[in-house]
């Protein structure tokens, strides 16, 4: 196994729980809208200026991983995954649906499966 995969496989169940946790908090920032959020700031300003962030967070994302150390690309990454869950709980549009699109496309896929 190389180095890339160790790496890979590091991704627990704990963490994948953990993305589930923060949809949650998302919804249920979503309905209580409590002061002082920043979830509840970008709420309140609309679709239009939450995919305004997930451009930018993309494009910052994108200006770390050729200019910077890994650490900068992993700070960004992590705010542009924030904002893209944001912004589809903004829609309502569960993370489950995107995930099983992606397995969906695999399962199509002519390559060797997974756990094959
Ligand atoms: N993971 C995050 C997270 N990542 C990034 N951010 C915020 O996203 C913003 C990133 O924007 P920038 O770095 O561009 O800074 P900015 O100056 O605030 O940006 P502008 O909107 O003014 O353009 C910062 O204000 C961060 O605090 C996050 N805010 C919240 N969370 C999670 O959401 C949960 C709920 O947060 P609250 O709703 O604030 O309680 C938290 O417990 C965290 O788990």
């Amino acid at each position: 196994m190389s180095l890339e995969m160790a790496d890979i496989k590091t991704l627990t169940k704990k963490d994948l729980k953990f993305l589930i946790e923060l949809e949650e908090l998302l919804y249920d920032r979503k309905s209580e809208m409590p002061d002082g959020s920043y979830t509840t700031s970008m709420y309140k300003k609309g679709i239009d200026k939450i995919a305004q962030k997930v451009g930018e967070e993309a494009v910052e994302t994108v200006i770390a991983s050729k200019n910077t150390k890994d650490k900068e690309t992993i700070n960004e990454a992590a705010d542009l995954i924030f904002h893209l869950m944001l912004l589809l709980a903004e829609k309502e549009i569960p993370l489950h649906k995107v995930i099983k699109k992606l397995r969906k496309r695999h399962d199509k896929g002519s390559h060797k499966h997974i756990g094959e």
